[in-house]
């Protein structure tokens, strides 16, 4: 290796944020402590888990401990830890380069306002570069157990760093932060104590605050400043909700305040601890679909650390839980794929999946808190009616949903409605609960298929979420009432139920429907065969509707069909569907369809049929396979209404 001092430019991000930061966290500078302090007991866990399996580095290990230092004639603040350290390698991957792909996004989301970038900074957090915000010279020195060779990295953080070859006794990594002029505060044993306290406190490893001799040529004194015990052994009475948050921010490496958690030691043939949280925001990196983060919990065997993102003890519908389980029945040296099929995993899985659902049936109550909650995460929870089906009620009753009787006028696509308030709201004699999926609120209530359900004022939950495709195959009843689609079978009137007060009102509606019911069980009108044919392969069958009211036609598939969204939606995933062929629903109260009845010349009806069916594809959000052939149909129509007229 080389021992020269080589300059290095940072990559052209990490000078943006650098720069973002210090401006937007200056106001909260002190967290750079708790950054760093962080990243310290993550480095002696690490290497407390190595040494487990490595006889060279436990003879490294000095003690696990984090140390603070100040030299005031220096002006210097120093952080050191005996933690895992990092190779010449891993310092300009971890420090010179911004890796985590949660900081990509970060940098793509940003808008250039000043104001709104500070703001996502906040919630962000910065890790290691937060020692900017008050040091204008960092000096970090690291050599990684079982190596041999340290080295020096070193900054003033506008774009340039440099590395060379060091010295250093102990594995571990040591800070220097030289302090910018009015920084002065970080000198003082005071100051870093009640910044020490307030965000460290959980930190399971000590940290001292060694301070220097008063007396020339006595030692220096060191003072142990936070409780140094793992959080989740104290008991729940002994933890301040303060101590909560900060836990929850160092393991889950995240900037918001949880909305619950859950905190749990179980003893009986089995001896483990859970504190689980419940995030208020999702983290930059948690994707939706593709290579999503695998979600998981911090794994600790007897309060050693094993690893990260242990996804084995919570389902994926969970997957946005974080926190810490910590077991006594594990053996310390085990591997993620004994983890795959064990006993003791699937107990504490269990129970995690048991108190978490609990503990949001309980935030339900709250229903600000749920909504927060809901928003975030709520089509993830979705998930869980497709992936645990002996779960399926509970969960179902934690849902959420848009529906055509908006909870709140002013947000009425917000998911707020319960499958419960549904079902307590429903009209005597309705049976089903009635649903539409759709692209969007605003698109699902431009549906034709809506138009008889908002006439006889029945609620339908509107259903926008992709994976809304997947929960109702999935979720066919709930307490008894079947989950129906709109847009599926035929619609029995009857079924609708009735509502005392606003019958007269609807007895208008009821007759036209019943006429058209009545119509469509007498024989078959011959013009609807004769239209049927016209159309061919296009549709399976043409009948009346007992859906329109306003509309001429629309599109109804049967119950075990894909539909349409569906179809979209898998093709956009590249998976082939095959084609079948819809039925087409005429309303025969609107002009065109009577006059559609009527028609006597071949070609004219040719064209109505071919119109009707495009709008009905139009209708669903479908795409038509020849748009220019629509609009000139419609364009002759108009033509020869325009020369009748
Ligand atoms: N004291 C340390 N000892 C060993 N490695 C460290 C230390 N500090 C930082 N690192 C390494 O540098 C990486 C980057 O640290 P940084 O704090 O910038 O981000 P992070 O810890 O990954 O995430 P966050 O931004 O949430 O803190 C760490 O993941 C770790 O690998």
């Amino acid at each position: 290796m080389s021992s020269q001092k080589e300059t290095r430019a940072f990559e052209a991000e990490v000078s943006q944020v650098l720069r973002l930061m210090i401006h937007a966290m200056y106001s909260n500078k002190e967290v750079f402590l708790r950054e760093l302090v962080s990243n310290a007991s993550d480095a002696i866990d690490k290497l407390r888990f190595e040494a487990l399996a490595d006889p060279e580095l436990r003879a490294e290990q000095g003690e696990a401990a984090i140390a603070l230092s100040v030299d005031r004639e220096a002006r210097t603040l120093t952080i050191a830890d005996t933690g895992i350290g990092m190779s010449r390698q891993e310092v300009t991957e971890s420090i010179g380069t911004i890796a985590r792909s949660g900081t990509r996004e970060f940098l793509e989301r940003l808008s250039g306002d000043q104001q709104a970038d500070a703001q996502l900074i906040g919630q962000f957090g910065v890790g290691f570069y937060s020692a900017f915000i008050v040091a204008e010279r960092v000096v970090l020195t690291t050599r990684r157990a079982g190596e041999r060779d340290a080295v020096r990295w070193e900054s003033t953080g506008d774009g340039e760093y440099t590395l060379e070859a060091a010295e250093k006794a102990q594995a571990g990594t040591e800070i220097v932060l030289h302090l910018r002029e009015d920084e002065d505060e970080f000198l003082e044993p005071m100051r870093l104590e009640t910044v020490v306290r307030r965000y460290s406190d959980h930190i399971s490893f000590p940290i001292y605050l060694v301070e220097e001799a008063s007396e020339e040529g006595q030692e220096p004194t060191r003072r142990q400043l936070n409780e140094a015990s793992a959080l989740w052994t104290r008991s729940a009475s002994e933890i301040s909700a303060e101590d909560y948050t900060e836990f929850y921010r160092h393991v889950a490496r995240a900037f918001d305040e949880p909305l619950a958690h859950v905190h749990t030691t179980i003893e009986g043939r089995l001896k483990f601890t859970l504190l689980l949280y419940v995030p208020s925001a999702r983290p930059f990196d948690f994707a939706m679909a593709g290579q999503e983060r695998q979600g998981g919990v911090k794994l600790y065997v007897k309060r050693v650390f094993i690893m990260d993102e242990a996804e084995m003890f919570l389902p994926r519908y969970l997957r946005f839980v974080r926190g810490v389980v910590d077991s006594d029945d594990l053996p310390l040296n085990v591997s993620r794929e004994l983890l795959q099929d064990n006993r003791v995993v699937r107990t504490m899985r269990q129970t995690a999946i048991k108190k978490v659902l609990e503990r949001l049936e309980t935030l339900s109550q709250d229903a600000e808190a749920y909504g927060t909650f809901w928003n975030a995460f709520g089509p993830i929870l979705k998930e869980g009616v497709i992936e645990e089906p002996e779960r399926k009620e509970q969960i179902a009753a934690l849902l959420r949903f848009a529906s055509t009787s908006p909870a709140t006028e002013d947000a009425p696509e917000a998911q707020q409605v319960r499958l419960a308030d549904y079902i307590e709201r429903m009209r005597p004699g309705q049976e089903a609960i009635y649903y539409i999926t759709a692209d969007s609120y605003a698109s699902a209530l431009a549906s034709p298929h809506l138009e008889i359900f908002k006439a006889r004022g029945v609620e339908v939950l509107v259903l926008t979420d992709a994976v809304d495709e997947w929960l109702v195959n999935h979720l066919s009843e709930f307490q008894g009432k079947a989950l129906r689609s709109v847009t599926r079978g035929a619609l029995d009137l009857e079924s609708l139920g009735k509502d005392a007060e606003a019958a007269e009102e609807e007895s208008a509606v009821e007759d036209a429907a019943e006429e058209a019911e009545a119509a469509s069980e007498a024989e078959r009108a011959p013009w609807l065969g004769a239209v049927e044919e016209l159309l061919g392969e296009q549709v399976r069958e043409v009948r009346l509707s007992q859906r329109l009211t306003d509309s001429p036609s629309c599109l109804v598939r049967e119950e075990w069909e894909i539909g349409e969204r569906m179809r979209r939606i898998l093709e956009q995933a590249g998976e082939s569907v095959p084609a079948s062929a819809p039925i087409l629903e005429l309303n025969e109260k609107h002009p065109l369809v009577a006059r559609l009845a009527r028609e006597e010349s071949g070609e004219r009806r040719t064209r109505l049929a071919e119109l009707l069916l495009d709008q009905a594809r139009l209708g669903e959000g479908g795409q038509l396979q020849a748009p220019a052939l629509f609009v000139r149909r419609l364009n002759e129509l108009l033509v020869e209404l325009m020369d009748e007229a």
